[in-house]
């Protein structure tokens, strides 16, 4: 399946810049300087006499010959990014600990001859474990309970096999995970990346754009977590590395609407194909927080549509994190997840929790702190890699 639609540039893709790299690349909001206004000052046509005063003209030194300006062009050094497709399958070592739950865990207790009450209990301890929540932990026993009655005796393949079928069905390959980062009406995409303190949302800003150049997009960045003092420049280093500009303000405590109306109002100037937007990390519980998301959202979109709210969920959190999740999408209209912190987490399960629970597709995973860790979630390859061997 295709990640980003509808142009997908393969591995090797040229890092495109719209301007050259010496540019400052941030655009830093500051209020306008006043331009005084100055009458010209009337030419004065010389008089008769005052040409027959004139002293005869005086030889005048030569102008020594100026140095030729020598520019200074900066080492900017711009980085590749890895090539967003196939990330999920490289980085899959990644999802070690979830491997061990159930790939070492669960196919051998699946793989016993004789499964009795105890043993399907234990199957279900396992998935709970695995923050997979509670219903779909049942339903999974369920649907494992009837097809080893069927099968009968079954080999670790076979087994294998089975559990892999069952995963992938609860993971839902159905469901739509492109990401919209494309162009339409004359205007760039709009990306909006929301989610409670400390998740990864600046990182994941950074790394999606990362994801988007390896793509051959041009890409503005909206720092409008204005709270954190070091988010500004946290987004424009992330942005730097790879040419790509960011939109921020200098006063801290900024409104955050209007650097993301900027930074929109920006993309659309420059005719970017995406323009991403850090927001500052907010506590579910505070309603006036979660109030100034929407007006983000809707004064962003006095420019140009907010086509994706991606929400940043830490999956080391589990089912806490499921809660905060429901009120950011009562908020704004949230459209896809991210699942950050995969790498250092046994509950892979989590994914399938928060899909059933929000109805909104896990379309990106982090699988470490790496710049290019960060991968286009897929459903089959994500269960391979949880019962890998
Ligand atoms: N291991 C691991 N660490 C991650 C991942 N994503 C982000 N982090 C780390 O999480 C920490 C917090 O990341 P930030 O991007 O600053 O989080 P934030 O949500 O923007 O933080 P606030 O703006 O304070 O809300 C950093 O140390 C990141 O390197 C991931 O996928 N795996």
């Amino acid at each position: 399946m295709a990640f980003l639609v509808p142009v997908l540039v393969g591995a090797g893709a040229v890092v495109a810049l719209d301007r050259p790299v010496d540019e400052p690349q941030v655009k830093v909001l500051e209020p306008p300087t006043p331009t005084p206004v100055t009458a010209p000052a009337p030419v004065e046509e010389p008089t008769v006499e005052e040409e027959a005063v004139v002293e005869p003209e005086v030889e005048a030194e030569p102008e020594p010959e100026p140095e030729p300006e020598v520019i200074a062009e900066p080492e900017v050094e711009l980085e590749k990014p890895a090539p967003a497709a196939g990330r999920l399958a490289r980085l899959r070592a990644r999802l070690a600990k979830s491997n061990n739950v159930f790939s070492k865990g669960l196919l051998a207790l699946l793989a016993q001859d004789d499964i009795d009450e105890d043993v399907w209990d234990e199957i279900e301890e396992t998935l709970l474990m695995s923050d997979l929540g509670a219903d779909p932990a049942m339903e999974l026993v369920d649907r494992l309970k009837e097809r080893v009655t069927v099968e009968g005796t079954r080999d670790s393949e076979t087994v294998r096999a089975m559990l892999r079928e069952e995963l992938v069905a609860m993971v839902d390959p159905s469901m739509d995970r492109r990401l919209t980062a494309t162009r339409k009406d004359d205007k760039p995409a709009v990306i909006m990346v929301v989610g409670v303190n400390g998740v990864g949302k600046t990182t994941t800003v950074g790394k999606l754009a990362r994801v988007l150049v390896a793509e051959d997009r041009e890409v503005i960045l909206g720092a409008a977590d204005t709270f954190r003092a070091a988010a500004a420049e946290q987004l424009t280093t992330w942005g730097e590395r790879v040419g790509v500009e960011t939109v921020r303000s200098e006063q801290e405590g900024a409104d955050p609407a209007s650097v993301a109306f900027s930074a929109v109002e920006t993309g659309v100037a420059q005719e970017v194909d995406v323009v991403l937007v850090d927001t500052a990390g907010r506590l579910h519980s505070k309603a006036n927080l979660m109030e100034e998301l929407g007006k983000v959202k809707r004064v962003a979109e006095k420019q140009a549509p907010v086509d994706e709210v991606l929400l940043v969920i830490d999956a080391t959190t589990g089912q806490n994190g499921l809660a905060q999740a429901k009120v950011f999408t009562e908020a704004v209209n949230v459209t896809g997840i991210v699942l950050t912190k995969m790498d250092g987490t046994a509950k892979g399960g989590i994914v399938v929790a928060i899909q059933r629970q929000l109805g909104v597709p896990v379309k990106l995973i982090g699988l470490g702190e790496g710049a290019d860790d960060l991968a286009p979630f897929e459903a089959e390859t994500f269960v391979d890699a949880l019962i890998a061997s």
